[in-house]
This record gives structure tokens, C-alpha cells and sequence, in this order.
């Protein structure tokens, strides 16, 4: 971390979108980590810090790393080198059951909202299969929890019947969120979540993660190539290239004072467009 700026007070945010008073501590950290493939080093002495109830942007062009820290930050790869720790407990020293456990509190919502989800399954089944396999609850409390859980991502509770074949592509992101939250997760990890999706679309479903977050006080790390979304999203951003980080600011700071070239690149892409029509709140809702 001693690479990146010092931390300034956070900067202005909506009410509704500001960290919920959930503790300020620290819910994720990663030290040093390395991910060596064959030929490949595609993560490069990585040091982050997620905190409690805020939401942590990564950054970065597709091939820089994301998707390996992803799985590295969740316990699904084992680092070459480094640690991360999760709610106060190494991840990288755990196995077997003890790794799921901590899993359970580690949510992710993938980019493809239709591949992502079982399309033989109802909608029910899908939100319903964590709580299940984490016997949360007898098959009526299941049930009202799906129930409760559609109303919380904004759809209608008769949509618990039909299969993901029968909803649109923003209804399935929706659903994946919906199976996201079910078991009440500390972290969500959002990758490329919004990528997918058209940008009217987009723009909904980063609303419903922002009130979700204020009402339920989830901590996300939200990752994307796209920096125009990330600083909707993240009051702390960092920027990955080539499997480094090699910037870490506050959100206006960054856009204010990059202090990389590539930093610079990537903000000089964000398409430059009349401000109402480039804020994501102020496009049209259609799903
Ligand atoms: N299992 C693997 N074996 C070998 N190389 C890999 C493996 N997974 C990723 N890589 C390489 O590591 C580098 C980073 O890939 P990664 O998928 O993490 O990037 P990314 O930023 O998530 O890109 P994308 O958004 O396109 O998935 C790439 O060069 C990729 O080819």
C-alpha cells in the first residue's frame, strides 16, 4: 500500500448512497500478492484494503489481472506469493470446510446475467439453492425469503415460477443479485456485473446496488474496465495494469490528479457527453 496516495476525506456522495454507519473496520486485505502462470505473472505484488459497509473500485482493460485477484480476494486460487485475510481470518491458510465457511459470508455477481444462472432452474430454485445448502431455514421460510428477496432487487414475487429463459437480461442480473444477498454476505464482489447489460439497463441495476448497499450495509468490491462506472460506484478506486496496481485515490482525487499516464488514458476514454445524459440516474428506466 505504500505506494498509493494517502487516504483523503471521503468525497461528496448522495446521502443514499453513502456508506451505511457500519463499523469502519477493515473486512478485506490483501498483501503482496503474486499469481504466476506458466509464462505469465498476471498478478504482480498486489496490496488492497476493503472496508466495512463502502464500496472498493478496481479498474483495468481486459488481461490486466482482474478476474485472477477476483478469485485470488475469494479463495478460489491459491496466490503464488501473499495473503489475504477476510474478516480477520487468513483465506489463504484455510482448506476444505473451513474455507467455505468464510466463503459463505464472499458473494459474486458474474458479467454474463443469462449464462450465469441455470436456465433449467426456476427463479425460486436459483435464489433459493444457497439457503438451501446452508439450511437456512425450513421450505416455507425459504420460500418467504426468495419472496422477500425479489421485492429487495425489484421485481415481482409471481416471477419466481419462470426460468431464466423468460427474463430479460437486467431481470436475470436482478436474480443473480437476489442469490447474491440471500445468506446476508459481508462482501459482494460485482465483476464486470454491469458489462453485459444495455446502458439504460446498466444504469438501473448500479442504482438497485446502491440502495441495496445503503439499506443492508453490504461491502462491495466492484470491478470493471469501465472507469465511467467505477467512479459511479467506488469513492476509492484503484487502477490495475498489467497486473500491478499502480494507482489507489479517492475517486475525485484520482480524476482530479492522476498521477499515472495510463491513469490519464483511461480517464481522457470516458466518451465526453451533455453531464445529465452521461449520469447513470438520469437515463430513461425500461426493464
Ligand atoms: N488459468 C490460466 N492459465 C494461464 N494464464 C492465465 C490463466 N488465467 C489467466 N491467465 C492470464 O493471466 C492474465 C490476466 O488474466 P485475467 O483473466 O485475470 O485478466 P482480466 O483483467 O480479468 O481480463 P478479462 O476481463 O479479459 O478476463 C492474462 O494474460 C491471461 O491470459
Amino acid at each position: 500500500m505504500s505506494e498509493h496516495r494517502s487516504r483523503a476525506p471521503e468525497p461528496d456522495q448522495r446521502p443514499e448512497v453513502g456508506p451505511p454507519a457500519r463499523e469502519d473496520h477493515v473486512l478485506l486485505a490483501a498483501d503482496g500478492l503474486v499469481m504466476d502462470f506458466p509464462g505469465t505473472r498476471a498478478v504482480d505484488e498486489v496490496s488492497l484494503t476493503v472496508r466495512s459497509g463502502t464500496t472498493f473500485g478496481l479498474v483495468g482493460e481486459s488481461g490486466c489481472g482482474k478476474s485472477t485477484l477476483t478469485s485470488l480476494l475469494l479463495g478460489l486460487l491459491r496466490p503464488t506469493a501473499g495473503t489475504v485475510r477476510f474478516r480477520g481470518t487468513e483465506l489463504t491458510r484455510l482448506r476444505g470446510r473451513e474455507l467455505r465457511q468464510q466463503r459463505r459470508h464472499m458473494q459474486v455477481v458474474l458479467q454474463d446475467p443469462v449464462g450465469s444462472l441455470n436456465r433449467r432452474k426456476s427463479v425460486a430454485q436459483i435464489i433459493g439453492l444457497p439457503l438451501a445448502v446452508h439450511g437456512a431455514g425450513d421450505v416455507t421460510a425459504r420460500r418467504r425469503r426468495v419472496d422477500e428477496l425479489l421485492e429487495l432487487v425489484g421485481l415481482p414475487t409471481s416471477y419466481a415460477s419462470r426460468r431464466p429463459t423468460e427474463l430479460s437480461g437486467g431481470q436475470c442480473q436482478r436474480v443473480s443479485i437476489a442469490r447474491a444477498i440471500a445468506l446476508h454476505p459481508d462482501l459482494v464482489v460485482l465483476d464486470e456485473a454491469v458489462s453485459a447489460i444495455d446502458v439504460a439497463t446498466q444504469a438501473q441495476i448500479l442504482n438497485l446496488l446502491r440502495s441495496l448497499q445503503a439499506e443492508l450495509g453490504l461491502t462491495y468490491l466492484f470491478v470493471s474496465h469501465d472507469l465511467a462506472v467505477v467512479r459511479y460506484m467506488a469513492p476509492e478506486i484503484a487502477v490495475m495494469h498489467r497486473g500491478r496496481i499502480i494507482e489507489q485515490a479517492p475517486r475525485d482525487e484520482l480524476f482530479a490528479h492522476p498521477r499515472e499516464e495510463y491513469t490519464r488514458t483511461l480517464i481522457d476514454a470516458i466518451p465526453r457527453v451533455p453531464a445529465r445524459a452521461a449520469a447513470p440516474e438520469s437515463r430513461e428506466a425500461t426493464s
